[in-house]
């Protein structure tokens, strides 16, 4: 290469890195000064930004800071320990009570544009995760195709549907609602992802409410044998559907210790929300719990467990009919709701036709924002097996069980007079 194509590479190379630098310096220096500019100016404050780390320091010293505190078993109050940056919010709300809305500019982890492609341990094994859960999926979908070849259909679940989406767009014109490959396997990990952790969160933490408030859990064994019969019944949907008082306990549940505690969404155009002009791009934060607890909101005992408020349903248990947002809200809200609720409906019923049950005195409460809110160290409960004709305990001696509602993540611990006791898989 002569001297001037040298040159021309040299050239070429300084604009890519100089427009790289551009939009890293956007990023990371420009956007998130103007951005909290912006906020301050409407009366919405936080923590000073600092280039790369934003507020994660502060946020990771105030979790460390409250790790280690367990709360008492009447309070649900666990909202200093799972984001001690809303209770900051909480404060620049309370001040600014006319704005509607908190604004986090600041996310937990550090950032660096790029890094994901650098091989660090922890993307090495994200990689591998990644390849993995690719292969199973495409294993699963490799066998419909067989199916499908044998000309026994792609099957009528939604993946069959997907895979219809799919080869509707193998005919050439191309559809809107085609599905690519890896749309579906998209899909198949959301769905993966979406619909087993939420509803076993939502199981272990209404059992654990149940199994501190014994005057409810009685009062929802005596509605499940009313409406669906004995444990010898087979569980029917119509009378799942007619369980009031289980699912006024599922949404205070779901009120109290909804599984996504905080969900986001990016402003796609420059908003005006309440009287708060918020930036394109701007991603805000959404803090479910701690608008579960809103006294304006939801009543003076907007902090107790209360299943009465949702006597009337969802929609008039507080002082908005949108006010329960643990499966959001909108078109772009949870999918699997009426799935999650009859699923936690059902596993419920048959739990209370057999068993009478209390939180172990080994319990200790701190639960935990892991992405979906969990108790720290697992549910064990004691279970009490009851006479199937007269509703009373048994003589049987009781059940120390570990609940994660996951068999698949349960394993035996140990035999103790008072029963077998069932742990997590590390
Ligand atoms: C108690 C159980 C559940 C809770 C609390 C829950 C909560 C939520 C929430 C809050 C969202 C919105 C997330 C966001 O916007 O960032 C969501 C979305 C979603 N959920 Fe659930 N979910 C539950 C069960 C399920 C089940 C059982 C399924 C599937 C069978 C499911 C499938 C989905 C899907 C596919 C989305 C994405 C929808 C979209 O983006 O358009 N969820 N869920």
């Amino acid at each position: 290469m002569g001297t001037g194509g040298a040159a021309l590479v040299a050239a070429a190379l300084a604009v890519v890195v100089v427009t790289r630098l551009w939009t890293v310096l956007l990023h990371l220096v420009w956007r998130p000064y103007a951005v909290a500019r912006a906020f301050a100016r409407q009366g919405v404050r936080g923590p000073p930004y600092r280039v790369f780390v934003g507020n994660s320091k502060e946020v990771q010293a105030m979790r460390a800071a409250t790790s280690g505190d367990t709360l008492d078993l009447n309070s649900h109050d666990y909202i200093p320990r799972v984001d001690v940056a809303l209770r900051q919010g909480k404060e620049v709300f309370l001040a600014q009570r006319e704005l509607q809305f908190i604004a986090f500019a600041s996310i937990y982890n550090v950032r660096v544009p790029g890094m994901q492609y650098v091989p660090t341990k922890a993307n090495v094994r994200r990689w591998q995760l990644e390849r993995t859960v690719r292969g199973t999926l495409m294993a699963i979908i490799g066998e419909r195709l067989a199916a499908a070849k044998e000309a026994r259909g792609y099957g009528s679940d939604l993946l069959g549907l997907m895979l219809e989406a799919n080869a509707a767009g193998d005919d050439g014109g191309k559809r809107q609602q085609d599905m690519s490959m890896d749309e579906i396997v998209d899909e198949c990990k959301t769905f993966f992802v979406a619909g087993h952790d939420t509803t076993s969160h939502l199981l272990t933490w209404a059992m654990f409410l149940l199994g501190t408030h014994p005057e409810w859990q009685q009062r929802l064994r005596e509605e499940v044998i009313r409406e669906c019969g004995g444990a010898e019944v087979l569980l029917r949907g119509d009378s799942l559907n007619k369980l009031k008082l289980v699912t006024m306990v599922l949404y205070e549940t779901l009120r109290l210790y909804g599984t996504l505690p905080m969900i986001a969404r990016q402003a796609t155009a420059d908003s005006d929300l309440c009287g708060v002009k918020v930036p394109k791009g701007t991603l805000l934060l959404i803090p479910i719990a701690m608008l579960h607890r809103d006294e304006e909101v939801w009543a003076a005992d907007a902090g107790a467990f209360n299943p009465l408020r949702f006597r009337d349903g969802m929609g008039r248990a507080a002082a908005h009919p949108n006010a329960l947002l643990s499966f959001s809200s909108g078109p772009r809200s949870c999918i699997g709701q009426d799935f999650a609720m009859l699923e936690a409906k059902a596993t419920l019923a048959l739990i209370l036709r057999r068993f009478a049950f209390e939180v172990a005195a080994e319990y200790v409460h701190a639960p935990a924002d892991f992405l979906t809110l969990q108790t720290s160290k697992g549910l064990p409960v004691v279970l009490r097996l009851l006479d199937p004709y007269s509703w009373q305990e048994t003589c049987c001696s009781p059940i120390g069980v570990h609940l994660q509602f996951d068999d698949s993540n349960c394993n035996v611990l140990s035999r103790s007079p008072r029963g077998v006791h069932l742990r997590r898989r590390p």
